[in-house]
């Protein structure tokens, strides 16, 4: 197995910078997501990891082999690093068997040996009925198990993947999400799976890398970065994430905080060493927000639409204390779903605080329309 150590990446083409600062260590073994929106640089890493590229700043070690940076360019076939594309890379007039074993022929390993990786590597991803037959008459979705035999076939300790689900339907995506994590748990290998699709991101990694403009925002485990984003622009991306000025910011030193969010006093949760300060932006999610119980004190807002979703009514609401703010919240299906027109009294079951460091400067905060924009784009793109 082999670690990936990016540090301070920088690639610019031309007057364009693509990539900046970008630090991330990845441990043998372990299932990085590179998620975000297009054209923020996500193909450009893989390229620069793969060999295919050379950065202008930093460098790029695979266990503690440097391989780019500096004097040193180790090129792609020197790196041993399986790729698999979402259009499969593979070559239409051999068998299954010929194309995942066609880099042990190149390398002229023993005929014997390399029937028997082959045999493994079909066996490990379910192909070994296929073996002779063509990638024509293959569906999309075991197109993609023998790009991902031929990296285990060649031994692969870090298989880079570039939107490998893009081609295929909706079905055939989540049976190849259940594919992908058996072959890693299978195979061992690191994994570098690039998407603009954070629910595949999130269903599949340990950790996801959010990238936006060519730098990298945040890597952390799916569960973190819904639950405490370190920055505005991450918690508005993840899971239709809202993002809220608060003022009065009082921590109580137990990882708890108040503040005064649209005219009511709020506890937050934050960083143990989070300090007071009279300006702060906070993020919760649609689901976090609920009508009070009857007696319970709340926000007051004005119903200015709902739809119903099947099972349950999805909102919109207009906080009395700002109107310009567009709050959606979701409620399970029920005969007394209030009307447009309605006022409610909100709570918010959860919300975070983000990080000082995290904040845009007062005045550009990112309101949810910004946010919800940014979700589209990563659903859309
Ligand atoms: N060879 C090149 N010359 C000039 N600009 C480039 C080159 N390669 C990439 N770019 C630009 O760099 C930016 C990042 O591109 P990249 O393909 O890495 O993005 P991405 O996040 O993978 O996008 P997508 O999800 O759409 O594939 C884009 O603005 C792209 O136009």
């Amino acid at each position: 197995m082999t670690g990936l150590r990016l540090s301070n990446i920088g690639r610019s083409y031309g007057e364009t910078r693509v990539l900046s600062g970008i630090d991330l260590d990845i441990a043998a073994g372990e299932f990085v997501a590179v998620l975000g929106p297009s054209g923020c640089g996500k193909t450009t890493l893989l390229r620069l990891v793969a060999g295919f590229d050379r950065p202008d700043e930093g460098s790029i070690s695979l266990g503690d082999r440097q391989v780019a940076g500096g004097k040193v360019m180790v090129p792609p076939e020197g790196r041993g690093i399986g790729i698999v594309f979402q259009n499969y890379a593979l070559w239409p007039h051999m068998s299954v068997a010929g194309n995942v074993g066609y880099a042990l022929k190149v390398a002229r390993l023993p005929r014997l040996e390399r029937e028997a990786r082959v045999a493994r590597a079909l066996d490990t991803v379910n192909l070994t009925p296929f073996a002779e037959r063509r990638p024509a008459d293959l569906s999309g979705g075991q197109r993609q198990r023998v790009a991902l035999a031929r990296c285990l076939a060649a031994g692969s300790n870090l298989v880079l993947l570039d939107e490998p689900l893009a081609n295929l339907d909706v079905h055939l995506r989540a049976a190849m999400e259940e594919e992908f994590r058996r072959f890693h748990r299978e195979s061992g290998a690191t994994l570098v799976y690039v998407t603009h699709d954070q629910s595949e991101a999130m269903a599949l990694a340990d950790r996801i890398a959010v990238m936006d403009k060519g730098r990298l925002l945040q890597c952390a485990s799916p569960r973190q970065l819904y639950r405490e984003p370190a920055d505005a622009t991450v918690a508005g991306f993840i899971g239709d994430g809202l993002v809220l000025p608060v003022e009065g910011l009082r921590p109580m030193g137990n990882g708890l905080a108040t503040a005064d969010l649209l005219g009511a006093r709020v506890r937050l949760r934050c960083h143990a060493g989070e300090i007071a300060r009279p300006l702060a932006v906070a993020s919760t999610h649609p689901v976090d927000i609920l009508p009070a119980r009857p007696g319970e004190a709340g926000i007051p807002a004005r119903v200015t639409a709902r739809t119903y979703r099947g099972g349950g009514w999805s909102y919109d609401l207009r906080p009395e204390a700002d109107p310009g703010l567009r709050l959606p919240m979701m409620l399970p299906d029920t005969d007394a779903a209030p009307e447009p027109g309605a006022i409610l009294n909100l709570v918010f079951r959860d919300l975070w605080t983000i990080p000082h460091s995290g904040n845009h400067a007062p005045g550009t905060v990112p309101g949810p329309s910004f946010s919800s924009h940014l979700t589209e784009q990563f659903q859309c793109a």
